[in-house]
């Protein structure tokens, strides 16, 4: 069976022209005027755009005593209904577990996926056995990426040795290091002193990760890669000073890249002041949101390409988990979700504001990090052989964000009460319709691993001009004798 989206104007990162689409076996087959099929979708007055690309959220993530509440279903569906069509996950090793068999976790929970799915591979300890199995994840289970904390002291932590030594091997392997860059040394000190002060409450989150900690650890992660010669992708930049380190780096011509998050974008941390315990709980999320000096800086990376992603880091927990953090912010649960609201937020606040271009959003919500992620353009790109991971876009279409009519799990939005004015009116998975309107269609189990092979040429030419610029010993006549 043959689909046509009919009457569109299709939108990618760097062409908006009119041309219907011809869909069958999950690929797109044709683009084109007046084409017709067996299943007809009325696009007219939409934009037809590649479906968004999450590349970071954490679905059943293990993290502080409790699971996030999105599981690879309700994650899923919640991203389809907001016109997002694959999601990243973090596989997650316990310190000391083998990566292969933390895996085999990862796999059996993607099972539920209503759209395509990757991982990510989380170092979060080193030794011998993990950089062994760091190749077999690449090479045998298709997967380029992995993340180092630089927050979370005592839990995911890793040092610096310990990062750069795993940068290394991502340079030998053709993988791309991730950072969530932090300075955790100095968070578990002001979290302490903070707590000896009296201040519990969940605003005193934000102020034991003032700005300057990101902005270090980000600088401290570019200098490691640099020294490593390999790229690096930071996750949730929020702040000037890390966008300040990622723009220095770029046009020092580094292979540095740049993820903000639709939370940070829009929402400041005037909300940890709230005077409502749970509200300003619900919004604990690591980096802290911050002001709004720092979201124009964010706002201005992406319109002028020193940023390049839009992500969610999506880490949903209940109003009760939250709650475990009454009497010690500390320990109420890192996260906040989003993945629904990720792309109508974005168009409203960016692009009808008129802060970025309507192919500007295309790119930092798909093709940039497919590219990023060395699956373009089968993922992330509306042409002919792609996969027909599809968003029809209707800029009319307008709602309320509400946690009363969410996909996701959990009891609370914290985009609650916003209009937005910009929504799927249908979303393909593969050629299936998941989304249309207000109905959701998604079928569990429907999503597909995507496997991603390993980078060759920026990792080749960063390690070309690393072997020609290393040091040489200067082989020399006529040494004097030595002085003493
Ligand atoms: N970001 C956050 O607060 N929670 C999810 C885990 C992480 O990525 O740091
Ligand atoms: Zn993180």
């Amino acid at each position: 069976m043959t689909t046509v989206i009919k009457g569109g104007t299709i939108v990618t990162a760097d062409l908006t022209y009119k041309a219907d689409v011809r869909i069958d076996g999950g690929r797109i087959i044709e683009i084109g005027p007046n084409l017709s099929g067996d299943e007809v979708l009325d696009a007219a007055g939409c934009y037809v755009m590649p479906g968004g690309i999450d590349p970071h959220v954490h679905l059943e993530m293990p993290f502080m005593g409790t699971y996030s509440s999105d599981d690879f279903e309700s994650g899923t569906r919640a991203g389809l209904a907001g016109g997002t069509t694959m999601v990243v996950d973090f596989c997650l090793p316990d310190p000391g577990q083998s990566l292969l068999d933390a895996l085999k976790r990862w796999d059996n929970k993607a099972t539920r996926a209503n759209c395509d799915y990757s991982f990510h591979m989380s170092v979060t300890w080193w030794g011998e056995q993990v950089f062994n199995e760091m190749k077999a994840v690449v090479l045998h289970h298709g997967i380029n990426t992995f993340k180092h904390f630089m927050a979370y002291k005592g839990a995911l932590m890793v040092n610096d040795d310990e990062m750069f030594a795993s940068f290394q091997r991502c340079a030998e392997l053709g993988a791309l290091p991730l950072v969530h860059a932090e300075n955790g040394d100095v968070v578990a000190a002001m979290q302490t002193k903070l707590i000896d002060e009296g201040n519990d409450g969940p605003e005193a989150h934000a102020y034991s990760r003032p700005a300057s900690v990101e902005g270090e650890a980000t600088n401290r992660a570019i200098i490691i890669a640099d020294m490593a010669g390999v790229p690096l992708y930071v996750v949730h930049t929020s702040c000037e000073q890390s966008h300040e380190a990622i723009r220095r780096a770029r046009q020092n011509g580094m292979r540095v890249y740049g993820e903000p998050l639709i939370q940070h974008l829009t929402l400041d941390e005037s909300e940890y002041f709230n005077k409502d315990w749970d509200h300003a709980a619900r919004r604990v999320m690591s980096p802290p949101f911050r002001n709004r000096q720092h979201q124009d800086s964010l706002w201005a990376g992406l319109a002028s390409g020193s940023l390049q992603v839009v992500a969610t880091d999506h880490c949903a927990f209940t109003t009760d988990q939250k709650r475990y953090g009454v009497g010690d912010f500390r320990k109420i649960p890192n996260g906040t979700g989003g993945l629904e609201d990720r792309m109508p937020m974005l168009w409203t606040y960016g692009v009808a504001t008129g802060r970025i271009t309507m192919n500007e959003f295309v790119a930092v919500t798909s093709t940039n990090i497919a590219k990023i992620l060395n699956i373009y353009p089968r993922k992330g790109a509306i042409l002919v052989g792609a996969d027909a991971d599809i968003v029809v876009w209707d800029p009319k279409r307008s709602k309320t964000v509400s946690a009363k009519n969410q996909q996701s799990a959990i009891d609370y939005n914290v985009f609650e009460g916003k209009e937005v004015t910009g929504l799927p009116r249908y979303t393909l998975t593969r050629g299936v319709v998941a989304i249309e309107e207000s109905t959701v269609k998604t079928r569990e189990g429907h999503g597909e691993f995507v496997k991603r092979e390993p980078f060759q040429a920026v990792n080749k030419a960063l390690s070309t001009w690393k072997e020609l610029t290393a040091p040489r010993k200067v082989e020399r006549t006529g040494i004097p004798a030595s002085g003493v």
